[in-house]
């Protein structure tokens, strides 16, 4: 058995690969990343140790597939990578699925468990099938390495019964697994253990209002470590609103969207069946819609290039203010800090000083410059609050969804 573990985050714009040793904590040895797969030309990102290349590629991935098995060649035959080079060199594959249903923990893939994964592709075809096609395809070209999938739902189960049920009959829920079920908790598990550290306190004892806000976003609080409530749904299109993702609207709307919107949609094929419902609110809303661009870092600027850029700014800060408050009063006020994390969370100084200017009536406030600033690489946690000690501190956590899978596979294997 080789000696260390693959790490795939596969969206559906974006594959990210990382090779970490199999120690505690694991050490990332190369880190590779293809994105812009729906928006070409894609380009690659590609770290090893200190040397870091970003380039743009003259191939045209169809698939996340392509991109990945791309990735995964590019990485085996870099003679400086000579640490791995083949599927022998590898223990373990960690997969990120999106959607893993009822299940609390990871699971390691054999017949049955693929079987079961494969039942849950249908309540979420749109997220979880590019991954379930990435682990049909290590099990057939590299079968001697063991597979692993986390979830992103698994750490919102002990959300409480009364967040978790949409009241509508419940026979028809139970039978159908419609549920609230909350999504990001790769990266919330991250965050909790990481913030907790950094706090100095023990994770039982963190209360936080943490938000990944990416190409996907969302908001979760959490309460002695553990997710009280979050605000993706069944699917990650519930909630705050994305790239190309509408977030909450009235469900009627889509029967007013247009008389098309319930049939299959032209994407639909064989193994995957979305309406045009879901591909308009998934993949053709969100700030795209409003904009043009996918890339927040146009949007979050002094002087807007149109008023529409002006407004999905303020539309997507209304609604995370909605959900900090919603959070705070659930909290009981007993908030130790409000996260920022994901690629617009991490990097936007801007929408961080909005949000957090208009939280003053909860005690936060933001030390301009540190928030200016922002984390170095190597800082995975830092504080970006002025005057502490009057409410919840504010900070800045770099999340790391392929670290977490690798972490946890240690932890559970040595
Ligand atoms: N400086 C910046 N300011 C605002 N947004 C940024 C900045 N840099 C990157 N982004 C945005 O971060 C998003 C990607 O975040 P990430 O968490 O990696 O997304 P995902 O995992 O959903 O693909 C993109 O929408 C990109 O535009
Ligand atoms: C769940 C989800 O929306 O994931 P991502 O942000 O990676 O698209
Ligand atoms: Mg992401």
């Amino acid at each position: 058995m080789g000696r260390y573990i693959l790490a795939v985050n596969a969206g559906s714009s974006s594959v990210k690969v990382t090779f970490y040793t199999f120690a505690n904590p694991p050490q990332a040895i190369a880190d590779a990343q293809v994105s812009g797969i729906t928006a070409p030309p894609p380009t690659l990102k590609y770290r090893r140790g200190p040397v870091k290349i970003k380039e743009e590629l003259q191939e045209q991935f169809r698939t996340p597939q392509a991109a990945f098995q791309y990735l995964l060649q590019r990485c085996f035959r870099d003679p400086e990578l000579s640490e791995v080079a083949s599927d022998r060199d590898l223990a373990y594959i960690c997969h990120r699925v999106v959607h893993g249903g009822d299940y609390r923990e990871a699971v390691e893939i054999n017949d049955e468990t693929l079987h079961h994964l494969e039942a849950l592709e249908d309540l979420a075809p749109l997220h979880n099938f590019s991954a379930l096609e990435i682990v049909r395809l290590c099990r057939k070209e590299l079968p001697s390495v063991t597979s692993i999938t986390f979830f992103d739902s698994a750490f919102h189960h002990t959300l409480p019964v009364y967040v978790r049920t949409y009241p509508i009959n419940q026979q028809i829920a139970k039978a159908n697994g419609l549920r609230k079920y909350g999504f990001h908790g790769i990266s919330y598990s991250f965050i909790t253990r990481s913030v907790a550290q950094f706090l100095g306190t023990s994770q039982e004892q963190t209360n936080l209002i943490v938000m990944h806000i990416g190409s996907g976003a969302s908001i979760c609080a959490i309460k002695e470590g553990k997710s009280v409530d979050t605000s993706m749904g069944l699917t990650p299109l519930a909630g705050l609103p994305g790239a190309t993702r509408s977030g909450d609207i009235d469900p009627s709307l889509v029967f007013h969207y247009t008389s098309e919107a319930g049939k299959l949609s032209p994407a639909s094929t064989k193994e995957m069946h979305i309406s045009t419902a879901e591909e308009i609110l998934n993949k053709q809303s969100g700030w795209k819609a409003l904009t043009g661009t996918t890339d927040f870092s146009q949007i979050a600027v002094e002087n807007p290039p149109s008023e529409a850029h002006q407004l999905a700014f303020d539309i997507l800060v209304d609604r995370i203010l909605g959900y900090i408050g919603n959070y705070y009063v659930k909290l009981d006020g007993q908030v130790d800090a409000l996260v920022f994390a994901g690629g617009i969370g991490e990097k936007s100084a801007m929408l961080r000083r909005t949000l957090v200017e208009k939280c003053q009536s909860l005690g936060m406030a933001i030390d301009t410059e540190a928030n200016d600033k922002g984390p170095e690489d190597n800082q995975t946690v830092i504080d970006i609050s002025k005057g502490a000690g009057k409410g919840p501190r504010v900070l800045i956590c770099q999340t790391n969804e392929q670290f977490e899978m690798a972490y946890r596979t240690v932890c559970s294997r040595s």
